[in-house]
């Protein structure tokens, strides 16, 4: 019996990475399902244009279906570019032979404005593949192709999804509506005769790869067994997580990341580990003297470019305070319960974004000076310098101290101090790689 999955991609190569075959194999491996291929066509191509396309000859990928479904099976199974008629007719012929489902990404015309699909192949694929569709996945532009209507709001995509289904007999369409204006992309679609919406917050990212990676996504949850309308919502939470944490690499639109919704959960459970035994290692210390009054936080951040926000960062729910001749720490480890020090740390990554974690002490002159005799480096910053602007914002202070300090050091401070204010503790920040470089340091000072 075979355990895992399997999802076949019947598209083009993208050289760059980021959309085509590409992008479908990383999403099937971030759904934890075995990739197959079958190749269309090879673009050169980065993220600012395509400057070449190769076709494959239409009996070599209709050949390298039939070899995967033959011997390994196929539980569901996507195309993206199809480049020509020819092509179109091959995928046609060997895939009606099966019975996976089918969902057709129309590629039309990359985002760099290169056509992916000839003109006169566009009859082709409403003749001949739509039909096959368990869903259809076009975006604005090439749901009016297929239409023949104008869509400008999400009344007409629902008018454009339903037209599409019933004049190629596709089985369900999904007009997507990142093109649409308005702060939400909702994307409409039409199965079984009704019709549901997905929406979510349009977000600021990397958009190359987009529909490859979302019809992607789908295939493999349909293969994984779920249900149309399920695989489209776990689909559209993994687009919209992929373009926010793109990798701004190249000159053009940067790629869609489909490694951010595997990457931040594992990444989330290791810091989660290494944090927990570092805070246990440090109530095992027993520093008494080093807890400020309002309590010590010690901080490990997701690496960037995950981390964002004070969600991003873990910390000690409720701190880690004196105990009687111990110290204790009163939570467990969590993201998002920190917020003086994640705000420290998050300003300080801006800088040094391999500088993961804190720790806040207590300050006295007397661990400043034991501290730069063990050789770390200290910088500071002063609250009464603080501009009336970031006074007035809400949680700016952290972040601006922690950039003065950055800038008036020559070389990176291992320790940031500020002297306090009306109201506010003097305090030091202890700052590492990760919490056993920041045990390291604190244990210099004791
Ligand atoms: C080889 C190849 N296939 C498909 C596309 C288009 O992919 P898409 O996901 O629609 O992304 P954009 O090109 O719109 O960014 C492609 N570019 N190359
Ligand atoms: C008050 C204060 N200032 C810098 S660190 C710190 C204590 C830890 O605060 P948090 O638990 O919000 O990170």
């Amino acid at each position: 019996m075979r355990l895992v999955k399997t999802a076949l991609t019947i598209a083009g190569s993208d050289s760059g990475g980021g959309a085509g075959i590409e992008a479908d194999l990383k999403t099937f491996t971030a759904f934890g399902v075995h990739g197959l291929v079958a190749i269309t066509s090879v673009t050169a191509q980065n993220t600012t244009s395509v400057t070449a396309i190769h076709d494959i000859p239409p009996e070599v990928v209709a050949e390298q279906i039939r070899a995967v479904v033959e011997d390994i099976g196929v539980d569901a199974a996507k195309t993206g570019m199809l480049s020509n008629a020819e092509i179109i007719k091959a995928v046609a012929k060997t895939v009606e032979k099966y019975d996976f489902p089918l969902v057709v990404d129309p590629v039309m015309i990359a985002k760099s404005g290169a056509p992916l699909l000839r003109e006169d192949a566009v009859d082709a694929l409403v003749k001949y593949i739509l039909p096959l569709a368990t869903l259809v996945t076009p975006n604005r532009f090439e749901a009016e192709k297929l239409s023949g209507m104008e869509i400008k709001t999400v009344e007409d995509a629902r008018r454009a999804a339903k037209k599409i289904a019933e004049e190629t007999g596709a089985k369900a369409v999904i007009v997507k509506g990142g093109h649409l204006s308005g702060e939400y992309a909702i994307d409409v679609l039409y199965h079984n005769g009704t019709f549901k919406e997905y929406r979510a917050p349009k977000v600021e990212g990397c958009t190359h790869g987009t529909g490859c990676s979302f019809s992607a996504a789908i295939t493999a949850n349909l293969a994984k067994g779920l249900g149309l309308e399920d695989a489209i919502g776990v689909a559209k939470k993994f687009i919209t997580l992929g373009i926010a944490t793109g990798h701004r690499i190249g000159h053009g639109h940067c790629p869609v990341n489909q490694s951010a919704w595997i990457e931040i959960p594992a990444e989330k459970w290791r810091i989660y580990k290494e944090l927990s035994e570092a805070v246990r290692k440090f109530e095992e210390m027993s520093p008494v003297h080093l807890i400020p009054e309002v309590g010590t936080n010690f901080v490990y951040s997701l690496p960037l470019p995950y981390a964002r926000t004070i969600e991003d960062v873990a910390g000690v729910k409720g701190r880690i305070v004196k105990y009687g001749n111990s110290v204790k720490a009163v939570g467990p480890v969590e993201f998002g319960v920190s917020d003086h020090l994640a705000r420290a740390v998050l300003a300080y990554m801006r800088f040094y974004p391999e500088y993961r974690s804190a720790i806040n002490v207590r300050y006295s002159e007397e661990i400043v000076e034991l501290a730069k005799e063990q050789g770390l480096k200290v910088s500071f910053y002063d609250r009464r310098e603080e501009p009336i602007e970031v006074k007035e914002k809400e949680g700016a202070t952290i972040p601006w101290g922690i950039e003065t300090a950055v800038k008036r050091a020559k070389n990176r401070p291992d320790i940031i101090y500020h002297l306090g204010d009306i109201g506010k503790e003097p305090m030091i920040i202890i700052f590492g790689k990760n919490p056993r470089e920041v045990l390291e340091k604190v244990r210099l000072i004791l």
